[in-house]
């Protein structure tokens, strides 16, 4: 790699350019982890635990059978062989949730389905493939259905192996135990997390909830998919890219359809939207433009939107309570970028710049990582993980001076190299549909040869 340019460099009219580290810790430290509530356990799913959760009854519950076959008494099946089977008189069947059990005496078997509880006097089963399974014929490959010999299990049946006291019986509290920890609060609750909390019989669970976040496009240009194009429009892609971003990260995304480049419609959609949102994600409108609308509306200065401190008794008057801050970052693509607060709870606001891979570079740095955060999900787990590969390509990649440069790329885990998919362009939507990565240019390279070892997030 070949380096260059100062570290924090000024753009034209003399704000300074804000890092990329800058700006995430800027986003992270003003957002907090949602107050926990108690949900069902499927909405549940992905959320962070906040309370130790202890077993209320041994898991099994009560000693039950691994296999179908025959609850039996060891000494009775002791020597048992094909040729010389232990001949037992079966005394009914127990089946998975049998609440009345036949107890089993000298000389006895009960059928006994996988699950059931271990009738009293038994002490082992015996698969039904070790029987011949009442028929008096040879070998059993399995029992009669139920619905076609619905009288219970009777007459005598044939053991043809001896088994241990406790063979095939599962026993309770084998799993975990009455006042056993089952999961400690922090757990992430994935499926097998779940599974759990419904084995010891928990119906909901107090967890942090998943952000719900609003994700609102602007530019009088955007035509909805689905309808016709007129002259001069695009499709709006970013709000639909980013809704799914966003659900993917863990939160309830709610999509706005694209707003024209109104700053009084902008303000007016963003209060409507107020009520539904932990974090709210514009596209566009960020840069230097005559129809930036996101900056024209939200720029801490006249607003005009609702106060943080409104109602509060102390200055009711005051209507300004967005603090949105606009300014440029040290990073291609994803230059102009705001941040900041709004509404009377505060809620976090990011304000994306337009250019598809721009919006959706950001959100991965910023937005995701924040979502996550008000999930309380472990620091392990805010960002995407990244890998160290070997940049496999024709000819050396050229990065901007002193902006750290995100290019999309393929990785390939086997050889731990990494290449470009399409430019550096911010417009290629085509070539991020086709990217698994990131590769990550530090902004004191401008260009990167063939087999140098570049840093590169992966997307998952
Ligand atoms: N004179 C300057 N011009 C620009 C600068 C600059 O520093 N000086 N920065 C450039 C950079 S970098 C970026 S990034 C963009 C950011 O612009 P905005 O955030 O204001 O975005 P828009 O102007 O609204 O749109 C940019 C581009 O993206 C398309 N777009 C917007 N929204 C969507 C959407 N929802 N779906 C699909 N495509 C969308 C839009 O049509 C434009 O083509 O500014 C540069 N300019
Ligand atoms: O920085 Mo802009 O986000 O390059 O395209």
């Amino acid at each position: 790699m070949s380096s260059s340019a100062p570290q924090h460099p000024r753009p034209e009219g003399g704000h300074r350019l804000w890092s990329v580290d800058e700006h995430l810790a800027d986003v992270l430290g003003a957002v907090r982890p949602l107050e926990p509530i108690e949900l069902q356990l499927l909405d549940a799913q992905g959320c962070v635990l906040v309370e130790d959760v202890t077993v209320p009854v041994a898991l099994p519950p009560f000693d039950n059978s691994s296999m179908d076959g025959y609850a039996v008494r060891t000494a009775d099946v002791q020597g048992a062989s094909e040729e010389f089977p232990a001949v037992l008189t079966v005394v009914g069947d127990v089946a998975a949730g049998s609440g009345e059990l036949p107890t089993v005496g000298p000389g006895e078997a009960a059928r006994i389905m996988t699950g059931a509880p271990l009738p009293p006097g038994a002490e082992a089963v015996v698969p039904v493939e070790w029987t011949d399974g009442g028929t008096g014929g040879g070998a059993a490959a399995g029992m009669t259905p139920a619905s076609a010999a619905p009288e219970q299990a009777g007459g005598e049946v044939r053991v043809h192996r001896a088994a241990e006291a406790r063979a095939h019986v599962r026993a309770r509290g084998s799993d975990v135990q009455a006042g056993d920890l089952a999961l400690a609060a922090g757990t992430v609750l994935g499926p097998p997390q779940i599974a759990l909390l419904a084995a010891i019989g928990r119906g909901t669970v107090r967890v942090r909830p998943r952000p719900r976040v609003v994700v609102l496009s602007t530019g009088s240009e955007l035509v909805q998919p689905g309808e016709p194009l007129t002259a001069g429009a695009i499709y709006d892609s970013n709000s639909f890219a980013l809704a799914a971003a966003a659900r993917d990260a863990g939160a309830i995304a709610y999509r706005v359809g694209a707003v024209a480049d109104d700053a009084d419609t902008l303000r007016s959609t963003i209060e409507d939207q107020l009520i539904r949102a932990d974090l709210l994600v514009t596209t566009g409108g960020v840069s230097v433009g005559a129809y930036d609308v996101v900056k024209e509306a939200l720029s801490s200065v006249g607003s005009g939107m609702p106060s943080a401190s409104a109602g509060s008794g102390e200055d009711d008057t005051e209507v300004d309570a967005t603090r949105i801050d606009f300014r440029k970052l040290a990073m291609q693509p994803g230059k102009p970028q705001g941040f900041g607060t709004i509404g009377p709870d505060h809620t976090p606001l990011l304000a994306l710049p337009g250019n598809p891979v721009s919006s959706y570079v950001s959100f991965e740095l910023f937005v995701r990582p924040a979502i996550r955060a008000l999930m309380g999900l472990p620091e392990s787990q805010v960002r995407r993980p990244s890998v160290r590969a070997v940049l496999k390509a024709d000819k050396a990649l050229g990065s901007p001076a002193g902006r750290r440069q995100f290019l999309r790329g393929a990785y390939d885990a086997e050889s731990g190299t990494v290449s470009p998919v399409g430019g550096s362009g911010s417009h290629l939507i085509a070539a991020l549909a086709h990217a698994d990565s990131l590769m990550v240019v530090p902004e004191d390279v401008t260009s990167v040869e063939p087999g140098t070892e570049l840093e590169v997030v992966l997307l998952g």
